[in-house]
């Protein structure tokens, strides 16, 4: 397996604030990797120290196998959380000047933008100022920008934010199409659906530190088949009696219940029973959401009681 990206015990403090502690993994060539945790995690300040925009205090970041640097920067579409478009400008030159300064000769850079404006609903935003874009449209502009010299590796911040469902599944199809390629991708985000939908291998940071790293699919095996989803009619108050539950996304006839510790399904299925007329239930293998909840709602809780003994 090669690995195209590798973080080796990568740290970085400003001030007293250790943003990224001791941080290290892998991202396979061909991949899609997603970058997970609460805000102020670390995932930002990791992805800067890929792209060789910080540089970090202890370990290193290769991209190829190369030690990340000018040339390594090259090789990556790198799209900042921050979103950079010259306000002034109009759409077209504004992507033609940016194109042209990864290396594409105009007419290429021609072909490319036109493609990629088509693509996504927008090519007659050609000549239209990019100040007065909406913050989803300029999203969309600030990603083909990122795109357009078809690089082998693309890290996106935060892609979705600020697309509607209907973009952000145009955006998720296009990720995808870029993977079948064979390139790599690393973004970070809070969607865990989008996460769950399209990742291959997932880091989950917490505190500067990656509590969580390897397989989506083997994560979600090794938690095992511990959460029941129930769809029910009638009263649901029966679901406040359980107890070593933990539950997730209840609305008025349906609930997603974790099993915690002793708990069997069967217990749970019974005083359902009791209470309402049971439409679904089923023993699953824990969301994305839930085991987020649950290894960074455990961490903290670790943290906490090591700061009170240190106290
Ligand atoms: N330039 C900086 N100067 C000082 N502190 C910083 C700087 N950049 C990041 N930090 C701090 O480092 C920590 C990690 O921030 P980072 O932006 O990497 O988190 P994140 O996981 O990307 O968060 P979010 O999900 O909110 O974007 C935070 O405590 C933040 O305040």
């Amino acid at each position: 397996m090669t690995n195209t990206i590798e973080v080796h015990n990568v740290t970085k403090a400003f001030g007293e604030t250790k943003a990224v502690d001791d941080v290290s993994f892998n991202i396979e060539k061909g991949k899609i990797f997603g970058l997970l945790g609460p805000n102020g995690a670390g995932k930002t300040t990791t992805i800067r120290m890929i792209n060789y925009i910080i540089l970090p205090d202890d370990g290193k970041v290769l991209i190829n196998g190369i030690k990340a640097g000018p040339q390594t920067q090259k090789m990556i579409g790198y799209m900042p959380e921050e979103r950079g478009l010259y306000k002034k400008m109009k759409v077209g030159e504004q992507l033609l000047y940016l194109a042209q300064l990864k290396g594409l000769s105009a007419s290429d850079a021609r072909e490319k933008i036109r493609y990629w404006l088509k693509r996504f609903n927008a090519y007659d935003w050609h000549s239209k100022v990019v100040g007065e874009l909406s913050k989803g449209m300029s999203q969309k502009i600030q990603f083909i920008s990122t795109i357009v010299h078809d690089p082998e590796i693309y890290i996106f911040d935060e892609p979705f934010s600020g697309l509607d469902p209907i973009n952000s599944e145009l955006l998720k199809e296009i990720i995808i199409e870029l993977k079948e390629k064979g390139n790599t991708i690393l973004f970070s985000t809070h969607r865990m659906e989008q996460v769950e939908q399209m990742c291959d291998d997932i880091c989950l940071f917490n505190n500067g530190k990656v509590v969580l790293t390897g397989n989506l699919r083997n994560i979600k095996k090794e938690f095992g088949k511990n959460t029941v989803l129930i769809e029910f009619q009638g009263d649901g108050s029966f679901l406040d009696r359980l107890e070593n539950v933990r539950i997730n996304n209840r609305s008025t006839n349906f609930a997603e219940v974790r099993i915690l510790d002793g708990l069997n399904s069967q217990t749970i299925l019974k005083k359902a029973m009791e209470a309402a007329e049971i439409h679904k239930f089923q023993l699953v293998e824990p969301s994305l959401n839930e085991i987020f909840i649950s290894v960074v709602g455990e961490d903290n809780i670790k943290k906490q009681h090591e700061e009170e003994l240190r106290a």
